[in-house]
């Protein structure tokens, strides 16, 4: 199979779909790899560490697209880059696609069958491919919250750690998963007083076994959201219901209840937020207020440290991208229920029921699209 790796064009996106790495492990196994020029630059990896791996560079992603079988990207694909898509070919990459009536119409007039990242699973229950990235957002919130909650950028003028004599900033992290458990050991470690809520009571008996005395936990009723909420200088949102637009867990009106200069840094911004009041911001202008309430809702906040992520996120897409090219998107997701489960759209049909839902339309089943 020809595999193809444009360079991202999302603002201030400098992550890239593939390693050198995974060229290499793709070439040997007999496949052909082609790669944007420049692709790999902002995560530091540049056109020579792709030719000595064995792809083959060309110029422009119009050249990428139209001759790759296979797309693997990070962010979901831009306007410029839908248009490029065809019927036939498979696109991995993180979709998003429920809380993103456009893009969904798109891919499904561009008849691609379409894979989403956020919605493979594990046999664990977890989603392996999004894993990576909500471990980097997790740790980057309370730095990027920090950095909000600075009287400059419009916050309250709170020390997360405070200094002997003066208390800690009061944090709390709303969905206790990926995210949110990377997020409370960082704002814990920088010193601040950290509660994380969760709907998941497995979950709270599992971080309270393992992070008992590093932070605490509260079951996420409304009620002990709001109450919480009040007291906090930083509210981390970080739920996800695999799939689907993000649950509001404060609303408009319960801004005038919290602190003057609170942080609110919705991780869930790229499922559409958790917040009301969330709308989704670059990292060229991440922050905005709302009745008093700085607002950081970056939807590709792993972006900002590119090098990382794009080890990270490489090291696990490439078996399922390996398993992709070697078998084509049919049989690799007959034999895998944990790929199917990433399958989002084919053939001008989508096939994720909580996308759909979130959308008001209407979904075949993966296995009704493989045996089509
Ligand atoms: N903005 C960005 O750059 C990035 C955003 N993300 C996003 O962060 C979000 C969280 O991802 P993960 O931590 O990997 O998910 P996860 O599935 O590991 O954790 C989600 C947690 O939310 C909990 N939850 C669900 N509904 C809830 C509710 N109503 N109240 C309280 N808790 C609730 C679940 O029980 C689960 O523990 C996702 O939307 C993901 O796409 C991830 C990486 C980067
Ligand atoms: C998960 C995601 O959307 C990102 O890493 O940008
Ligand atoms: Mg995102």
């Amino acid at each position: 199979m020809k595999i193809g790796c444009p360079k991202e064009i999302k603002p201030q996106e400098f992550r890239v779909g593939m390693t050198p790495n995974a060229a290499y492990e793709a070439v040997t196994k007999g496949h052909e790899v082609v790669i944007e020029t420049g692709a790999g630059v902002g995560a530091g990896f540049d056109d020579a560490a792709y030719t000595d791996a064995g792809a083959t560079i060309l110029a422009t992603a119009q050249e990428v697209f139209a001759s790759a079988d296979m797309i693997v990207k990070v962010k979901e694909p831009q306007a410029a880059e839908r248009k490029m898509l065809r019927e036939g070919q498979i696109l991995f990459t993180y979709l998003h696609l429920a809380p993103d009536p456009e893009q969904t119409k798109d891919l499904l007039a561009s008849g691609a069958t379409c894979i989403a990242y956020e919605t493979v699973t594990d046999r664990n229950g977890g989603l392996p491919l999004l894993a990576p990235m909500s471990e980097v957002a997790g740790r980057l919130a309370p730095q990027v919250g920090a950095w909000t909650l600075q009287k400059a950028n419009g916050g309250r003028g709170v020390l997360l750690g405070g200094v002997p004599g003066v208390g800690p900033a009061r944090v709390i992290v709303i969905g206790g998963g990926v995210v949110g458990t990377h997020a409370a050991r960082i704002a814990a470690g920088m010193g601040a007083d950290v509660t994380v809520l969760d709907r998941s009571l497995p979950r709270l008996r599992y971080l309270d076994d393992i992070y008992g005395g590093v932070f605490n936990t509260s079951y996420a009723s409304a009620g002990n959201t709001i109450e919480l909420a009040r007291e906090a200088d930083m509210i981390i949102g970080a739920v996800l219901i695999p799939g689907a637009a993000a649950p509001k867990l404060i609303s408009r009106a319960q801004l005038s209840e919290l602190k003057t200069g609170a942080a609110l840094v919705d991780v869930a911004i790229d499922q559409g937020g958790c917040f009301e009041t969330s709308k989704a911001t670059t990292h060229q202008d991440p922050v905005y207020e709302v009745d008093g309430i700085m607002h950081y809702c970056v939807a590709n906040m792993p972006g900002a440290v590119a090098r990382t992520s794009t080890i990270a996120l490489g090291n696990a897409t490439m078996p399922f991208m390996l398993t992709l090219a070697d078998k084509g998107w049919k049989q690799a997701c007959a034999d895998d229920p944990h790929l199917k489960a990433g399958l989002n759209v084919h053939a001008g049909q989508l096939t994720y029921a909580a996308v759909a839902e979130a959308l008001g339309l209407e979904a075949i089943t993966a296995d009704q699209a493989i045996a089509g």
